[in-house]
């Protein structure tokens, strides 16, 4: 194993607490990087490409380390959802994902900045909301909770009452699957 200097390219706090909780040392650098896609495969493709472009950003500031970024989407029916734009935006989402099972995928990439070589991956988690009713998503959306989230909603916070159950990591919903982080890193020599 070698020691190398880690640096967070995100400004997700949900993030830093996971990646702490690893009980790793890392510096976090954030990025503003333009999160439009213009075409992507699916949502592991449409995570992956944002992941990447966060970590390359970064990488490209801080000298040697190695950079972590990431993405996360909520997929239904082929449509992504992001960030919801407004309160409208946020209860139309939730109404969609009401009662329904949808997929929740965060892409990370690992960039070695000094020399380059890049590691990826996708997680897939499902989650199933129960059938929600109009007053209630309102309430929920006046909390404020769903507006930095994709899919309108926090599983580790007031929403996770909107939850019937997920299957899959629960810390890829939240946005770092750390089990395929620790995969990426261990390929990189950094962690066992
Ligand atoms: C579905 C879901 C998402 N989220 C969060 C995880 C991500 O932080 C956020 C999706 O936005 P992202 O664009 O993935 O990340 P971010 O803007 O918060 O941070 P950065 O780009 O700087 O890394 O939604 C939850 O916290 N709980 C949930 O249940």
């Amino acid at each position: 194993m070698s020691v190398r200097r880690i640096v967070l390219a995100s400004g997700s706090p949900r993030r830093r607490e996971l990646l702490a909780g690893m009980g790793m040392a890392f510096e976090v650098v954030t990025s503003d990087v333009d999160e439009n896609v213009e075409t992507f495969a699916g949502p592991e493709d449409f995570a992956l490409q944002l992941a990447r472009r966060k970590a390359r950003a970064v990488a490209g500031r801080v000298g040697d380390a190695l950079v972590i970024g990431g993405d996360t989407v909520v997929e239904l029916d082929g449509r992504i959802f992001g960030k919801p734009t407004d309160s409208d935006d946020a209860v139309e989402m939730i109404s969609r994902l009401g009662g329904r099972t949808h997929r929740v995928v965060t892409g990370l990439a690992v960039v070695d900045a000094a020399t380059g070589e890049h590691r990826e991956g996708a997680t897939t988690s499902a989650v199933t909301m129960r059938p929600l009713g109009e007053d209630e998503i309102r309430e929920y959306v006046a909390s404020g909770e769903p507006f930095d989230k994709a899919g309108a909603y926090a599983i580790q916070g007031l929403g996770g009452r909107l939850v019937a159950g997920v299957d899959g990591d629960r810390d890829n919903v939240i946005g770092l699957p750390t089990a395929t982080l620790r995969r990426l890193l261990a390929a990189f020599g950094v962690i066992a």
